[in-house]
């Protein structure tokens, strides 16, 4: 049986090195870091991730201003809200929880965010600076999958990595980083033909399709590390659950090594998220 990469082990661990590390700013004299969190009307999903977020970020010892909008708010009143908070000195990271209802148009508000205040590292500057390999806040989900393998020694040199999914919040960014941690990258879509024959190829697969167990057995050559970026939350015989883009269990008997859902990725999101937000501060006070 595969090992499992335990995500929210890991998660804990650096969230309580990140709550050490914020204890001793402000035990100096320094305010604490401030994460705003913007969400729009009541995704029920969406208000159980900001809940998340928010409580992670109170027991690490981030101030967070959430501020909470109907869903028939004017994209101009979202526009001027971030223009304060790109403006406001205590603000270190801001965070529009997506997806946006209706015509909110989503790109422009978050190209709005000022560049090193985005804790999502979803910015085009951002984006820009990892294509480049330059510094700068790197978005969340892909830089916790590269946490997650680093921190079981899976060294990417070399690998051939197969990336199922060509999205700008996962995809395409975490191609980039398997690409600057030196691995043969293929990113595989909608359109893919033979995308079997291309999975059994991955030495590591990463799954970030958004279909609930897409990812069967026969997809993935013995050995592979299989990484499941998927959320999906489904409703069968067996009640209420959430599943991953993979078949975990059929695919953990092939695979060397597998990340479950619940218990992954999401955890790392969360915790790449609250770094991000420590790491803006750090660098916005000189404390790095
Ligand atoms: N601006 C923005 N940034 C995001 O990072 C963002 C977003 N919008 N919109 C929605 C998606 C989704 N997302 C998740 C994060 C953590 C878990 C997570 O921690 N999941 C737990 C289970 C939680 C549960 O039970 O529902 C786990 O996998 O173990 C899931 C999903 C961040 N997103």
């Amino acid at each position: 049986m595969a090992t499992i990469l335990d995500g929210k082990a890991l998660a804990k661990t650096m969230q309580s090195q990140l709550a050490e590390k914020v204890a001793k700013f402000t035990e100096q004299g320094h305010r604490p870091p401030g994460l705003a969190v913007l969400m729009v009307g009541d995704n029920p999903a969406s208000a159980t991730y900001v809940r998340n977020k928010e409580r992670a970020c109170a027991k690490i010892g981030i101030a967070t201003l959430g501020q909470h909008f109907p869903a028939d708010i004017f994209q101009e009143v979202l526009m001027d809200t971030i223009s304060d908070l790109n403006n406001n000195d205590r603000v270190d990271g801001i965070l529009v929880q997506l997806p946006l209802p209706g015509s909110l148009d989503s790109v422009t508000l978050l190209n709005h965010i000022d560049p090193d205040k985005d804790a999502d590292g979803l910015h085009p500057i951002n984006l820009g600076r990892l294509l480049r390999g330059e510094i700068g806040l790197r978005s969340c989900t892909p830089s916790g999958v590269m946490r997650l393998l680093g921190e079981y020694d899976i060294d990417l040199t070399g690998k051939r990595v197969v990336v199922v999914g060509r999205s700008i919040l996962v995809g395409k960014p975490l191609a980039l980083m398997c690409l600057e941690a030196n691995a043969t990258v293929t990113i595989a879509h909608s359109r893919t033909t033979n995308l079997s024959e291309l999975t059994r190829s991955a030495d590591v697969l990463v799954a970030a399709i958004g279909r609930p167990e897409m990812i069967t057995a026969d997809m993935v050559k013995p050995g592979a590390v299989v990484i499941d970026v998927g959320i999906n939350r489904v409703e069968d015989e067996k009640g209420v659950r959430l599943v991953g883009d993979v078949a975990t269990q059929d695919v953990a008997a092939v695979a060397d090594a597998i990340t479950p859902v619940p218990g992954g990725i999401g955890p790392m999101t969360v915790t790449m998220l609250l770094e991000n937000t420590v790491l803006s501060y750090q660098r916005r006070l000189g404390l790095i």
